[in-house]
């Protein structure tokens, strides 16, 4: 389901924690909302799901206002998953994760079935697991259980307020590679609050950089990368503007053949970082200089 942000503001006592942003989701895509402490990244979120009311502003799922729709039936259809997990600690994790399928009435079977599914998918295998309370699992289980309780329901809109915040490093990688797989995740609207530039780059489709309650730039992560709107976006991503060249340009956009690699991986640098055994079969002194022209040739331009 598009979505579609028009003019939306908040504000708390006359501050404007939001500042008439705008911007587009379309059905099936990832839009990464990224921006310092602060920012109104949060409020935002909270408005597509009418857990903030916006003080102006627009917000249509589907072509459809949804200052229209009753919030809990709105939020029944929103997936929403939160840093802090927000799982219910007195509940086991069978019923957190039917907690929606439950108020949907749904028939116990149906249930069984979809939270079985979940499990597989989200790599949550461990025996009993569907009997234990959220205290009694480590922070990455308690991430996954919070991501299918968010899936259960079978929502067509996933609202994520940096859902890998609280991970350690490497934890935080392999459940991002993990959610990026998700063949779930593929035909869902998705939009995720983060703090962290390498995961806006490697999940979202489009970013969206903001600053003080308005939208500084919003588009590709190519797009915000090499032709920032402002000086604020640009110094932005200053600090990792090479790296994360890196991350998101593709052999072809390289105009480098990767016939041995039978296309995947798609970056250079994923060949590099993943297979290694690959390596010998290309000439890394002739990718390394197409990369650095590439990178000299878009900065400049
Ligand atoms: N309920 C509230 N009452 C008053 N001010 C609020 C309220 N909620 C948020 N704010 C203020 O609105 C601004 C935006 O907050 P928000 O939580 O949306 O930022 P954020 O970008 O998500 O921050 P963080 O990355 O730290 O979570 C901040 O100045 C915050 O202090």
């Amino acid at each position: 389901m598009t979505i579609q942000v028009q003019h939306l503001s908040k504000y708390y006592n006359g501050h404007r924690a939001v500042d008439s942003i705008s911007f587009d989701v379309p059905q099936g895509s990832n839009f990464m909302l990224i921006g310092r402490s602060g920012c109104g990244k949060t409020t935002t979120l909270k408005m597509i799901n009418r857990l903030i009311e916006p003080s102006s502003g627009r917000i249509r799922i589907r072509g459809q206002e949804i200052t229209q729709l009753d919030g809990p039936q709105l939020r029944r259809n929103i997936g929403y998953v939160i840093q802090t997990v927000g799982l219910f600690p007195h509940l086991n994790v069978y019923e957190n994760i039917a907690t929606v399928p439950r108020l949907l009435q749904w028939k116990k079977a149906k249930i069984d079935e979809r939270i079985h599914f979940l499990l597989r998918q989200l790599h949550l295998s461990e025996n009993n697991i569907l009997l234990k309370r959220p205290h009694e699992l480590s922070g990455g289980q308690q991430q996954r259980v919070g991501m299918a309780r968010a899936l259960a329901a079978e929502p067509d809109i996933l609202l994520m307020d940096e859902p890998f915040g609280a991970l350690d490093p490497i934890t935080k990688v392999k459940i991002r590679r993990e959610f990026m797989e998700l063949e779930e995740i593929k035909d869902k609207t998705v939009v995720m609050v983060t703090h962290d530039v390498d995961e806006a780059f490697e999940l979202g489709d489009r970013i969206g950089i903001m600053e003080q309650g308005q939208l500084q730039q919003t588009g590709t992560p190519k797009e915000v990368l090499m032709q920032p709107s402002n000086t604020f976006v640009r110094d932005f991503f200053q600090e990792k503007r090479f790296q994360l060249f890196l991350k998101i340009y593709t052999w072809e956009d390289l105009a480098i053949e990767n016939t041995q690699l039978d296309i995947r991986p798609q970056t250079p640098l994923a060949a590099l970082m993943e297979h290694t055994d690959h390596q010998p079969a290309l000439d890394w002194q002739q990718v390394m200089q197409a990369i650095q022209t590439k990178f000299n040739r878009e900065s400049t331009s």
